[in-house]
């Protein structure tokens, strides 16, 4: 029986779960925490990875690996290939200025028809511009720009020549200076946001292609961001709208063709087997939950309860507790209206924080729809997909049924069907049995989208 592994270095977390090749059945899987904090030393990465291997029972036996890990990361190598700094992670807002200042140069539609993006705090081009006005000395040291999913396949292949970094099309489409509509790198828009520097970049290999090998000789193949892998982990068709709830909130589809919004509303990202994910991202999903849950005092099963046992009564929720990414609010807080004294309850609370992070996605749905994409269903992952009040409440505030698969870890099952892809040689990635599943269906509740977007609008 052939083994595969794959592993999803996220926000919060690394998971690595390994499968038979041929069936996709579950072997064993490991996991570890990330440290908190939006700028990580990528060693600790490594550490967690080390960690959630051993917890797996080690990747000896195993033939074939990948990686799936947090968009946008901002990881500088300098000639010898140790980190200049530690890396700006996708959900670090101090580059909103810089951001702001490669929009006003290029233009908004000249970026998005460019790299399908216009660039936003996350995006790793707008940290680039940051470090290169902040810290020059860093950006002079800076001898390759990668990702964090770029970094950790090197570290598995043996971390060599800086020449042997490697990337995927689905994770490259993340910068600001690759197209995913041309395949092609946009040299000259990491130049603009180097202010001059050329740091070299990795190559970016085919979506089953083998970069390297381990110590103990699995292939490793081209790994992706965390939001393909769950595509592919999830293999979702057309009219599947992925909705994940990590510490992102995320909205996206698998489409034959690209999006170049100008608004920025909709990244228009590539997949993992050589199509194209629009993408709509928030910065506040799981948290929201966390924080009100201690806010509250109680734990997400509680949590969960009073918002389900309280019905909507004018409390509204607005999560922009980091900031926001969409809408374009970086310097936003969370925010609560219409409070009065019949809804001054914890139960209204809870329910007004489980419909604001529910009412944020389901805008981002709208956009996909606006755009021509179909969204005939929902598939809910993530760590909030746990809590029964979201999978209670999603399908009457996104007005589609939502199928949440049986909890799992997708962006982890994506990377290891990569892998058994990587290691098959096919054209097209093995059929694995699709994860058991519950349909959540419901009427919609138009108001409370109205009550929220009227909340939301407010500067
Ligand atoms: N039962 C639950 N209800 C709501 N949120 C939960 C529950 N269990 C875990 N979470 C939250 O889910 C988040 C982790 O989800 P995950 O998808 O692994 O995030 P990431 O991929 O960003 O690391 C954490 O913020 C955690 O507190
Ligand atoms: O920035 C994005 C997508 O554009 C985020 O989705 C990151 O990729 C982090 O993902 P999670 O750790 O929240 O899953």
């Amino acid at each position: 029986m052939a083994l595969v592994a794959g592993i999803d270095s996220s926000t919060q977390s690394c998971k690595v779960f390994v499968r038979d090749a041929d069936s996709g059945e579950l072997v064993r899987s490991g996991r570890a925490k990330h440290p908190d904090g939006t700028e990580i030393d990528p060693a600790a990465w490594k550490d967690a990875l080390d960690t959630a291997v051993a917890d797996a029972g080690g990747l000896d036996d195993v033939d074939a690996v990948a990686v799936g890990a947090q968009q946008h990361g901002m990881v500088c190598l300098d000639d010898g290939g140790d980190v200049v700094r530690p890396a700006l992670l996708w959900n670090d807002i101090r580059s909103a200025a810089s951001a702001r200042d490669l929009v006003d140069e290029v233009g908004a539609q000249q970026w998005a028809d460019a790299v399908g993006v216009v660039p936003l705090a996350s995006i790793t081009v707008s940290k680039l511009r940051w470090l290169a006005d902040n810290e020059p000395t860093n950006a002079d040291r800076t001898a390759a720009v990668c990702l964090p999913h770029d970094w950790l396949s090197w570290h598995l292949g043996g971390a060599g020549s800086l020449d042997t970094l490697a990337t995927d099309r689905g994770d490259a489409s993340g910068t600001g200076y690759f197209s995913a509509a041309t395949n092609t790198y946009r040299e000259d828009l990491l130049e603009l946001g180097m202010r001059g520097r050329k740091p070299r970049l990795p190559r970016v290999a085919g979506p089953s292609e083998r970069i390297g090998e381990t110590a103990s000789g699995a292939i490793i193949g081209p790994g992706t961001g965390d939001n393909a892998a769950a595509a592919l982990g999830l293999a979702a068709g057309v009219g599947d709208v992925v909705v994940s709830i990590g510490t992102s909130g995320v909205v996206s589809a698998v489409t034959d063709v690209g999006a170049a919004d100008p608004s920025g509303i909709i990244a228009g990202f590539a997949d993992a087997t050589g199509r194209q994910l629009p993408l709509v991202c928030t910065l506040n999903a799981a948290r929201v939950l966390d924080a009100t849950a201690s806010l509250l005092g109680v734990d997400h099963d509680e949590l969960s309860s009073l918002a389900l046992s309280t019905a909507s009564d004018g409390l509204v929720l607005v999560p922009y507790f980091e900031g926001e990414r969409t809408p374009n609010r970086p310097d936003a807080s969370g925010s609560i209206h219409g409070l009065r004294l019949n809804n001054s309850t914890p139960g209204h609370l809870a329910r007004a924080a489980v419909e604001g992070l529910l009412c944020g996605l389901a805008d981002g749905i709208d956009a996909l729809r606006a755009a021509g994409i179909e969204t005939r269903r929902v598939l809910l992952i993530g760590g909030g997909a746990k809590s029964a009040a979201v999978r209670e409440l999603a399908p009457a505030i996104f007005g589609v049924p939502v199928v949440v698969p049986e909890p799992g870890e997708y962006v982890a099952d994506g990377a290891a069907r990569q892998a058994a892809w990587t290691l098959a040689g096919t054209a097209e990635p093995p059929q694995w049995a699709s994860a058991r599943a519950r349909t959540y269906e419901a009427d919609p509740t138009p108001t409370i989208r109205e009550r929220y977007a009227e909340a939301a609008s407010r500067p």
